[in-house]
């Protein structure tokens, strides 16, 4: 293993911090290492494993269609983009009509933020603190964590953070200026923060209100993630804008931004506005629409929720002067500590369990939907060792 992470320390760009373990082969909620231990995922690659690793279906998907096309630029028309996008308009909230097709999550909130200027004719953005939105210069201007953000300014200009669950804060931050607020259904990476269920209906009238549109972020929340298929299901929601990306394509990079009536009505969104060379390319495209199978096939939405809640009851009896508080919804987990998170992570590693902070202070399990009840079981059993 030492070789393996000898090498990759010798060339990689040195932005990761890394745990001292290679990965090399994953199956459902089952990770291993070099050397052959295996590890219990409480990360899912960042939550993009929702449907478990080392899937049949997405390899033969991709296998099937390597050997036909792997890449189609949008210049022309292709029979499996074509079907993913139906279908993606058919599973995502109601009031999405168009999508556009891209790579990763920060190229699918770039896109939104352009769209939303442009349908708007308006420049001002509104985010909110902890908010975590990508890396790339736009998305990155509506990210909240500072050290992220300050080294790269300037930034885009007309962006402003304003406290999230706060109506009043919105009603100032919103006006005839703003294009959009662009917000996430659980703040994941900024700590694991639950919307108050008033919050977003409000948010919603708000910007219908003054001419804004709602951008909404489900790249970490969507596809079963917070137990429903999307989290704007529980709230019935219908966002102007849906960025989507993790695990959309099970595993595959793919992003997608699902444009609304009030974007598609605005006549603004034409030819030449937007572009990407591998979006929508037909070998992600497959892999979606087996992983869209999968999710459908395996219920695994309605599964997450049904573990949601024997996680949260057993997270929740344990009493430890650690834990700070437990929050999350559906499999979207996160446990505040009264100390860094840090050497607890590392402890977990040792113990074979992979989990993830959510800012210095929250442990987050992100586990692939697929885990069994005897596999987080175990997991919480480290944990809660590991805890104390
Ligand atoms: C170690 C590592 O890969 N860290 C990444 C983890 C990012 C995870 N979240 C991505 C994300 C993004 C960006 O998505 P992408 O570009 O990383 O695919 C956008 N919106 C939300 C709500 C998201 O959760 C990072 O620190 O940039």
């Amino acid at each position: 293993m030492s070789t393996i992470i000898d090498v990759e320390n010798t060339y990689t760009s040195g932005v990761y911090g890394k745990r001292p373990v290679a990965i090399v082969r994953g199956k459902g909620a089952l990770l291993w290492d070099a050397e052959g231990r295996e590890y219990i995922d409480c990360a899912a690659g960042h939550g993009v494993a929702n449907i478990g690793h080392g899937r049949p279906e997405i390899a033969a998907a991709l296998a099937a269609q390597a050997q036909r096309l792997i890449t189609c630029p949008e210049i022309v028309y292709n029979d499996v983009r074509a079907q993913l996008l139906q279908r993606l308009i058919e599973i995502t909230p109601e009031g999405l009509t168009h999508a556009f097709l891209c790579n990763s999550g920060t190229e699918a909130v770039e896109g939104a933020l352009k769209f939303a200027r442009l349908a708007t004719g308006r420049t001002g953005i509104v985010a909110t603190l902890r908010g975590f939105h990508g890396r790339s210069m736009g998305a990155l201007s509506t990210t909240w964590e500072k050290s992220y953000r300050e080294p790269f300014a300037p930034l885009i200009p007309d962006v402003k953070h304003i406290r999230y669950n706060d109506l009043a804060a919105a009603e100032a931050a919103i006006t005839e200026q703003t294009a959009a607020i662009i917000i996430e259904l659980v703040q994941a990476e900024g700590g694991v923060h639950v919307p108050q269920a008033d919050y977003l209906a409000g948010l919603a009238a708000l910007c219908r209100e003054r001419g804004a549109l709602l951008i909404v972020d489900e790249i970490q929340t969507g596809f079963g993630r917070t137990g429903a298929l999307f989290a704007c299901n529980h709230y019935n929601l219908q966002p102007d804008i849906l960025c989507l990306a993790k695990s959309l394509a099970g595993g595959v990079p793919m992003g997608a931004i699902c444009l609304g009536q009030r974007v598609m009505e605005s006549g603004r969104i034409t030819k030449g506005a937007h572009g990407s060379t591998f979006g929508g390319n037909p070998l992600a495209c497959a892999a979606s629409l087996a992983t869209i199978d999968i999710f459908e096939r395996e219920q695994l939405a309605p599964r997450a929720a049904a573990l949601s809640t024997q996680v949260f009851e057993r997270l929740r009896s344990w009493r430890s002067p650690l834990i700070r508080e437990v929050r999350g919804q559906g499999l979207l987990i996160g446990i505040e500590l009264t100390k860094r998170v840090q050497p607890y992570l590392e402890a977990l590693c040792e113990r074979g369990v992979l989990a993830l902070p959510a800012g210095p202070t929250v442990l987050r399990l992100l586990p692939p939907l697929v885990i069994s009840e005897e596999q987080i079981n175990r997991a919480l059993d480290i944990v809660a060792d590991v805890l104390g």
